[in-house]
Parts: structure tokens; sequence; C-alpha cells
């Protein structure tokens, strides 16, 4: 009896896989665009590269474009662009266009009810708008000291613990350790002091690092992180151990926000303005945020907000220190503005700076921010994409990756060349550069960030004389080889030690 349900039942499975795929290959609207044959029947397509391969559907992408031309099918409702026109229709003019829903939810899944998991996009911009006063320049001048002070004390470490060949550091995992610390103590005024540890072993540090691994597993797998989100902590830990970090940094920001909630006075208290100022006294009450949806945006705001500043800094520092004349040009333009290294310098006067300014927008460029396409839902009022009439419903993405390594905006893209930025370079260039995203649901942080690329590079290169570890680990392909982690992840990292001291 049972095995006759059983055969009955894959039976009409299997009928029903069969029908499904050759609608979509011979019926489908978008069966014209071309692509591989599996990726227009099942989006197991893209969950082979991105978790069975790891992190390779990016590189998967490349090829297909390379194979088909500017348009391929990557998945039976999804659509690839790699030409700029394109880009900006999703993006910079995307309004009519959602995030979409079944990728957000499942990259985010342990906080989805936040600004970067919001796909309705009033919902969005109510939160939007409410965050933004933290996030303005304004506010980013206002708080430089807290970033200043996070700074400080990684130069102390490094200068202390990391100052010859046999004590060198993954420059990876100390600025990785330095944005976290930086985003917490301004987000939150309470720090989670990873830099308190100078082996650089704290445990939220190598949880961040294991769980970047995973974003794109549970993109594909959103179920198992809803588990650990909405269960017992006992119960969660005693079925997946590997998430007691999660865990407990959820047990810590539901304390802090049970906390806030109970007693609001407890803003009164804190060092600095902080986001729950914004989030808990909104002019409008109704746009109030519950109490879960005020620990998504904890989470939210440390996970878009470490990562993403750490990398730009570890590919800009590995450029400056490969090519000494780089370095030079930026030490020589520094120490104009900032004669004694004893004395502190704002963000203003380094904003100013053009080499540094071309710098940092190199480095933007090469390190990408995210690498992974992101997914927007064409809606029924969408004008064409890159000239296509696409059907509402149609997912349609594009990697930066594309825009920015396209040699007719950017020549010779593969070279690290901050001096491209410098004089009138081409308009196509400005237009095309968007390490943060364009649109609508542009980055939030933006302005906090350029603040800390400026103050940290500043800082390092006036104080700090580095030098790479050359090991047998060839050095010098990091930075071209990356994995799409969601963020890109360099296959390769680097190691460097403090050479010298500059106090004045
Ligand atoms: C170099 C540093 C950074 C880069 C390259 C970067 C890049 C990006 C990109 C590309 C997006 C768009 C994602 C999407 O459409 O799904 C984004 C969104 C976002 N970023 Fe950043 N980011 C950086 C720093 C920060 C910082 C410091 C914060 C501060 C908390 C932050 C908070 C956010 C938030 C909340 C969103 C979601 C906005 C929305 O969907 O409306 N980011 N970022």
């Amino acid at each position: 009896m049972v095995s006759t349900f059983l055969i009955l039942a894959s039976v009409v499975l299997c009928a029903y896989f069969g029908v499904l795929a050759l609608y979509r290959l011979l019926f489908h609207p978008l069966r014209k665009y071309p692509g591989p044959v599996l990726a227009a029947v099942t989006g197991w397509y893209e969950a082979y590269y991105s978790i069975i391969k790891g992190g390779e559907f990016i590189s998967e992408i490349q090829r297909l474009h390379a194979l088909h031309g500017p348009v391929v099918r990557v998945g039976p409702n999804t659509l690839h662009f790699s030409y700029s026109q394109a880009y900006h229709d999703i993006y910079t003019h995307g309004t009519t266009l959602v995030k979409e829903p079944g990728f957000y939810h499942g990259v985010v899944a342990h906080c989805p009810q936040a600004s970067f998991g919001f796909c309705d996009p009033v919902e969005a911009r109510d939160r939007r708008s409410l965050l933004l006063p933290l996030f303005s320049r304004r506010a980013a001048i206002a708080l430089e000291y807290t970033i200043q002070k996070k700074i400080d004390q990684f130069l102390d470490t490094l200068k202390e613990r990391y100052n010859s060949p046999s004590s060198s550091v993954s420059m990876t995992v100390a600025f990785r350790a330095l944005t976290i610390d930086i985003i917490t103590s301004y987000c939150f005024a309470e720090s989670a002091n990873t830099l308190d540890d100078p082996e650089l072993r704290h445990p939220l540090l190598l949880n961040i690092q294991e769980s970047l691994k995973t974003i794109l597993f549970q993109r594909h797998f959103p179920f198992l992180t809803s588990f650990a989100n909405n269960a017992p902590p006992k119960l969660v830990l005693w079925c997946i151990p590997a998430f007691k970090v999660f865990v407990d940094m959820k047990i810590r920001y539901e304390r802090q926000v049970d906390k806030l909630i109970s007693d609001p006075d407890t803003l009164l208290a804190v060092e600095h303005e902080t986001v729950y100022h914004h989030l808990l006294e909104p002019k409008d009450k109704q746009q109030r945020p519950s109490r879960t949806s005020l620990v998504h945006e904890a989470f939210t705001l440390i996970g878009a907000g470490s990562d993403t500043v750490g990398n730009a800094c570890t590919i800009g520092t590995f450029y400056a220190l490969k090519y000494p004349s780089i370095r030079r040009k930026i030490m020589d333009e520094i120490c104009q503005v900032w004669p004694d290294a004893g004395r502190p310098i704002s963000y203003v006067t380094l904003e100013n700076l053009p080499y540094l300014t071309a710098f940092i927008k190199e480095t933007l460029r090469f390190s990408l921010g995210v690498v992974h396409p992101l997914p927007r839902v064409v809606g029924s009022a969408t004008p064409e994409i890159g000239g296509l009439k696409l059907p509402a419903g149609t997912i349609v993405e594009m990697s930066s990756l594309l825009l920015h390594m396209n040699p007719e905006a950017f020549p010779d893209p593969h070279t690290f060349n901050p001096d491209r930025w410098l004089g009138q370079g081409n308009s196509k260039m400005v237009l095309d550069f968007a390490p943060f995203s364009k649109g609508p649901r542009i980055c939030l942080g933006m302005n906090l960030a350029w603040c800390e690329l400026y103050l940290i590079f500043g800082n390092i290169f006036r104080k700090l004389d580095l030098s790479l570890l050359v090991t047998e680990d060839t050095i010098e392909t990091f930075g071209e080889d990356h994995l799409d982690y969601f963020v890109p992840h360099w296959k390769k990292d680097y190691r460097v030690f403090v050479q010298k001291v500059h106090d004045s």
C-alpha cells in the first residue's frame, strides 16, 4: 500500500517537473533569450555554482556573457546584463523595480525586517527616512571622533604587536576588527570591542568571517536561518552548535532593545546620538519599529557596515604597499596638510586631497562592495531595460563587477591606477562608478563609509610605515582572484608588519 503510494507520488512529481521544464523551455516569455538549458529550467543552476562550486557564480556569469552575448538567461525567470545602460535602467532609474523578495529574504533570513531586507519600496523609504539623520554627511562629521578613537586603538595594536616579520598580521582580519568596532560604536555607542583582543581572535570576528561564507547558502536554504531566528536558543544550539555566536549576538541585541523599550530614559545617558534615538522616537509614532525589527536593524547595520569598509581597506592598503610610487604620492600629499602627526586631522581636510581621493575611488572600483548581482523585479510600469521591453515579474540584475571592469569606461580595467581619477577623466567613468549601487536603494551608509575610508587611510599612511610580508603564497595575485560570497571574498590573503612609526 505504502509502496504504491510512493510510486504514484514519484510519478506525479516527475510529471509535474517535466511539464514545468517544458513550459520554461518552450513557452516561457524569456524563452528567446540565450543561456544554458539548465539555467532556464531551474534556479538550482545558480545554487550549484554558489554552493557546490563555492562562490563561483560570478565567474560563471562572465563565462556565459562571453559565450552568449550581453543578455543571458541565468535563471528560469532571470536575465543578467553586461552593459551599463541596463545597469542604470535597473538601479539608477529603477523606481518602478523592487528588490526581489526570494533573494533578499534568503540573504538576510536572519534579519528580514530591516532596511536592507525590506522589498516593499514604501517600507524601505520610511525606514531610510528614520535612519538617514545618523548617516548624513553632517552626522558622520559630528561623530568622526568615535571613528578616530577606534583607529587610534587599531594603530596602537599594530605598533605594539605586529612590528616585525615574525609577528605579522592578516590585514583582512585586522580591518574587519577595526570596522566592526567602528560601526558598533557609531550606531549604538556600545562598541563590540573586538580590538581589545590583540591576537584578533575575538569570537565575533571569527563568526563574521565564517558567516560570510554562508550568505549564499542562506539565500537558497533560508528556512535554516529562520529556524535559528525563531526557535528557542537552547534548541537551536542543540541542533546546530555552530550557531552559538549568532545566538549570543541575538541575545545581546534583544537585551539592548528590551532595556531601551522598558526604560527609554536610558537613551539620555548614552555618550552620543545613536540609531535608537531615531528609531525609538520617530516624529510619526506609527513608524516606530517593532522589537523584532529593532533587533533585525542592529544585525543589518553591523553586517552591512563592517565587512564592506574592511574589504575596501584591505584592497587599498595592498595596492599602496605593492606599488611604492602610490604610497609615496599619498604620503607626500598628506604630509603637506598634516605636518605634525601628533596632532589630530579632520575628515574635511583629508577629503580635499586630490590624490588620496583618487586612490580611494580606485580602491572602491576594485573592491566592488557587493559582487553578487542584485536582483530587481520588473513592474508593470517599468520602461525598457537596456533597450528591451520585458514582461512584469521578470527578474533583472547586473553585477557591479561588469560595470567596474568595463574597458570602455575604465581603460585597462584590471590595473589599479588612481591617476585615472585625476584631471578631467571621462564622463562615462564617473557615471559608471557605482560601489554603493545607485537609485532609491543606494547604500544608506555611504557618507559614513567615505568618512571612515579617509580617516583610516589617512592615519595609516601618515603614521605607519607598513611592509608587505613576502611569502611563498603569491601575494602578487591578491586582489585579482575573488569568489562571490555576496560580497567579494579574496582567494588569497596577505600579511604586513609595522616597519617604522612616523611620530612627527
Ligand atoms: C565601502 C563601504 C560600503 C560599500 C561598498 C557598500 C555597498 C552597498 C551596496 C552596493 C548596497 C546596495 C545593496 C542592494 O541593493 O541590495 C548597500 C546597501 C546598504 N548599505 Fe552599504 N556599503 C558600504 C558601507 C556601508 C556602511 C558603513 C553602512 C552603515 C551601516 C551601510 C549600510 C547599508 C544599508 C543599510 C544598505 C541597504 C539600503 C537599502 O536597501 O535601502 N553600508 N551598500
